[in-house]
């Protein structure tokens, strides 16, 4: 894979810049930003210097502020799938309705136990912990957190670890960047999240077909070797002003699912009749959300919903998230079966390469670092059949 297409798998965490620069702003006492090579450097800074406050680059305008605290909670669907063996039809439709109604769930029984959830984030939570140096081993492409240079990702007040694991498993070649005598206990980590949330994908993309009336596996079908799977860790240190910064500015992923494990602390909120609301850590639970890929295919049936993250001023956070892609040259066009009068074909069939371009050309058009510029119904508004649109060139 190119490393545009490994770009491709998750638009929002991969491409650009959110425009912000990681210099220091006149905001904080801090002199000389090199200093701080990461973010958590920087976090952890402020949290010894009282007198420190928020480098202005990384505030979020007065409008993106958030609301709603970390910890403040809406209650998403949690979707049992032990149900699989005594009624899979009702777990289908609890799949499908859930998709349907908020494009977010979380599941519970799922195979991967809480002790082997506990050890996923430990190992996870080692990498972020390691010393700026090492970290910063790993270039710009795949770690975003590097403080000295103008910030890659649109993740905010956030350092991530991107890594590949579909086609083509990553996980042990970066591993080596960092770590060159080999760390198994952090590759059987991440291996072991991957390769369970890509076996879970596989039954919730069936079971959704399922739901539509469609062939088992009408979504599930590109499942090949050319498949497309990209992991990505995400640390939010503490922030000692954290209703003026974003862990994650309002984005929807390229993804058909993407599936999170998300700690105790909280901190995703999602976006619903115009309001924000937090998503409740529930222990052993996975978070999973519907991506654009997904949303276009099923004629717009399934939500790709917006979705931010919420600092806080006491504990870090830790997140681990799989994004399900589709292969670039898969054609996402929606089933016969979901189109009817009262439901026209929304979308003109695109494979994901075109959804990409589409990314790239609202990205180079985006002028004012808008966060709804990662808001899909944006980002596919070129690809409709009822846009006056400039993406169809
Ligand atoms: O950390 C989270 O809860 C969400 C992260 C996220 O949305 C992403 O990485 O795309
Ligand atoms: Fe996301």
């Amino acid at each position: 894979m190119t490393s545009v297409s490994c770009a491709a798998v998750q638009p929002y965490n991969s491409y650009g810049s959110n425009g912000r620069g990681a210099s220091i702003g006149t905001g904080v006492s801090v002199e000389n930003k090199k200093e701080y090579l990461t973010l958590r450097d920087l976090a952890e800074e402020l949290k010894r210097s009282s007198k420190g406050s928020v480098p202005q680059d990384y505030m979020v305008k007065e409008e993106e502020r958030p609301s709603i605290k970390h910890d403040e909670f809406d209650e998403l669907p949690v979707i049992d799938l032990a149900l699989v063996d005594k009624d899979r039809g009702e777990l289908a439709r609890q799949l499908g309705e859930a998709a349907r109604e908020w494009g977010f769930f979380q599941i519970v029984n799922h195979g991967l136990s809480v002790d082997d959830l506990d050890e996923i984030q430990a190992q996870g939570m080692k990498f972020f912990e390691l010393p700026a140096e090492i970290k910063l081993k790993l270039g710009m492409q795949g770690y975003f957190g590097d403080n000295t240079k103008v910030k890659r990702s649109s993740l905010h007040w956030a350092e991530g670890w991107m890594l590949r694991y579909h086609p083509d498993n990553q996980v042990e070649e970066k591993i080596r960047v960092i770590f060159p005598e080999g760390n198994d206990k952090l590759r059987d980590a991440l291996n072991k999240f991957c390769s369970a949330t890509e076996a879970l994908n596989e039954l919730i993309l069936e079971l959704l077909a399922e739901h539509l009336g469609l062939g088992t596996k009408f979504f599930s079908r590109h499942l090949n070797s050319q498949r497309s799977v990209a992991l990505r860790l995400n640390y939010y240190p503490a922030c000692p002003q954290p209703l003026s910064v974003l862990g994650a500015n309002g984005h929807t992923d390229g993804s058909s699912l993407t599936f999170l494990l998300q700690d105790k602390v909280g901190g995703l909120q999602t976006h619903r009749d115009g309001q924000w609301f937090g998503v409740r850590p529930i222990e052993g639970a996975l978070v999973i959300n519907v991506g654009d890929a997904l949303h276009a295919w099923s004629n717009g049936l399934f939500k790709s919903v917006l979705h931010r993250v919420v600092v806080n001023a006491e504990v870090d956070r830790l997140s681990f998230a799989a994004f399900m892609n589709v292969d670039n040259s898969l054609a996402l066009s929606a089933p016969d079966e979901l189109v009817d009068e009262d439901h026209p074909r929304l979308y003109k069939p695109f494979t994901f390469a075109d959804y990409v371009q589409q990314v790239l050309r609202a990205r180079a058009e985006e002028k004012d670092n808008s966060n709804t510029m990662m808001d899909g119904n944006r980002l596919l508004a070129g690809l409709r059949y009822d846009s006056q649109s400039k993406g169809e060139d």
